[in-house]
């Protein structure tokens, strides 16, 4: 790299494509593919723009959620979550549906003192004038009380080594609130700075979304849950112990958890939400007493499998890019939802059912019959098929010995040649 990159932000989009090509040698096919993705208007919503990177969206189905039934946009790059996610709210669905509980939806923020010689004394400087200061946090966003929002409640924290949380609740109602939030916490922390006479080291909204927490919750018939010569009620007993596990050993319960934020991090994306901010809160939520566990719980008494997963999930339907991302404008009316909290509860039933469906695959035919099957097409474009190749391909694959790129390269290369791939699978 031999460019100056100094001021490349206010380059024109051209010149910045220029830039990329010379100093990477880009080919004209590898530049066009800039210009295929690019939206003029996403310029506006993250730095040195250059194109958009595409990402494949379907539906999930079967899903019925406190009554209602619902389909799931979800915005995946992994095979096989979205037929999941189906399957597993298809089971149930039969049983009657998701019920999800939601309790409060407020963020919390901090504001952090440090180098205090006596951080109680501060603590209780601080909350005599709570008033006053939720006063202020209001003050520095008004539209959102004139919404029926606004700051709730300020709690102390002591956190050892002379430092202080102050922390903020602000019921933030349709946004998932982080910028306003910070806004919000910084004209407090003036407040603060002048009241303590220190100056507050930060300000900013916690991951940590305690309290927004939602929950979903199903009772499963177990004979809905039999899978080819597994009995239901083995099954049942099989995913509790699974999740039993999950408990015990971190090292299974963070395979357990990917599997859930498969399917919620799908809708995050679907919905134009910040999935990194719900990643953190839900592994952080996860840690109790110090150990880090599986964020779903599935019991059973021999009649029927008992399944919750509670987690954090500050979600917005405004706020962030979602209001100039028209897929994700088209996506609340796909999920027929109004509000943050109906979001809430799909996401938290949505990561319930790609759970169910995930530990059910693994305790019965494993995880690659079904997984792999579909994974196959991946495969298959990978190695280099066109798409019409793909289902002769998937024949071949499904049989051969190895399902790997060479193998499936040699097949492609056989389909060509002869037009069929038989000469390979004798080769195999
Ligand atoms: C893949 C299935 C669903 C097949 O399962 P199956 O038994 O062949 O499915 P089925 O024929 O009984 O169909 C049941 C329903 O599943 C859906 N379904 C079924 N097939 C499709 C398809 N092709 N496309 C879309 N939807 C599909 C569909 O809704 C269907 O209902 P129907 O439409 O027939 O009324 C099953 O094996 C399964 O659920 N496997 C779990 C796969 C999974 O979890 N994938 C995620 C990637 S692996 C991972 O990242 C997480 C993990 C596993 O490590 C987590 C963990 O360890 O806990
Ligand atoms: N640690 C983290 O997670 C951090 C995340 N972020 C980012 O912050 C963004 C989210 O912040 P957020 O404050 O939600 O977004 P915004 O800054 O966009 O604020 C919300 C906007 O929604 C408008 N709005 C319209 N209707 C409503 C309603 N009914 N309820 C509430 N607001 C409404 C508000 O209008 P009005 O102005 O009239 O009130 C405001 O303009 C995300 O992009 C996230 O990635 C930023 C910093 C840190």
């Amino acid at each position: 790299m031999t460019a100056d990159f100094r001021h490349f932000y206010q380059k024109s989009w051209a010149e910045r494509v220029a830039i990329v090509a010379e100093q990477t040698q880009l080919s004209a096919a590898e530049q066009a593919l800039f210009k295929k993705y690019y939206l003029p208007q996403h310029h506006d919503i993250i730095e040195n723009y250059l194109t958009d990177y595409p990402l494949p969206m379907g539906l999930a189905v079967n899903f019925v959620i406190d009554g209602q039934a619902h389909i799931v946009p979800m915005v995946t790059e992994e095979p096989s979550v979205i037929a999941a996610a189906s399957n597993g709210a298809k089971i149930v669905k039969r049983a009657g549906g998701f019920r999800t509980t939601l309790k409060r939806r407020e963020m919390i923020g901090q504001i952090v003192l440090e180098q205090l010689p006596d951080p109680q004394q501060t603590a209780a400087l601080i909350e005599s004038h709570a008033v006053r200061l939720l006063e202020v946090a209001d003050a520095a966003h008004p539209s959102l009380k004139k919404r029926g929002g606004g700051a709730r409640k300020l709690r102390t924290r002591i956190l050892g080594a002379g430092y202080l949380s102050v922390d903020l609740f602000v019921d933030v109602q349709a946004a998932m609130g982080a910028n306003m939030l910070n806004s919000m916490l910084e004209a407090v922390a003036k407040s603060i700075g002048v009241l303590t006479k220190t100056a507050p080291l930060m300000s900013i909204l916690s991951n940590y979304a305690t309290a927004s927490l939602v929950k979903a919750e199903c009772d499963i018939p177990v004979g809905l849950l039999q899978a080819g010569r597994y009995s239901g009620q083995l099954v049942a007993q099989k995913i509790a112990a699974a999740s039993q596990v999950a408990q015990l050993d971190p090292y299974r319960a963070t395979t357990h958890n990917k599997g859930i934020m498969n399917g919620i991090d799908a809708v995050a994306v679907a919905t134009g939400n910040d999935w990194r901010a719900l990643e953190s809160g839900a592994h952080a939520y996860a840690v109790q007493a110090g150990q880090y566990r599986g964020m779903s719980c599935w019991t059973t008494d021999g009649q029927t499998l008992y399944g919750s997963l509670e987690l954090p999930l500050p979600v917005g339907i405004v706020g962030g890019s979602i209001k100039i991302n028209e897929l994700a404008q088209l996506n609340q009316r796909l999920l027929g939802i109004t509000s943050a909290r109906d979001l809430e509860r799909i996401m938290v039933a949505t990561g319930l059912a790609q759970n169910l469906a995930a530990v059910r695959a693994l305790v019965t035919t494993g995880i690659q019959q079904g997984h792999m099957h579909l994974q196959l097409k991946s495969l298959a474009l990978a190695a280099g098929a066109t798409p019409e190749e793909v289902p002769r391909l998937l024949q071949q694959l499904e049989q051969a010995p190895h399902q790997d790129l060479a193998t499936t390269q040699r097949l492609i290369a056989t389909l060509r040649r002869t037009g069929s791939t038989k000469k390979e699978e004798t080769d195999d």
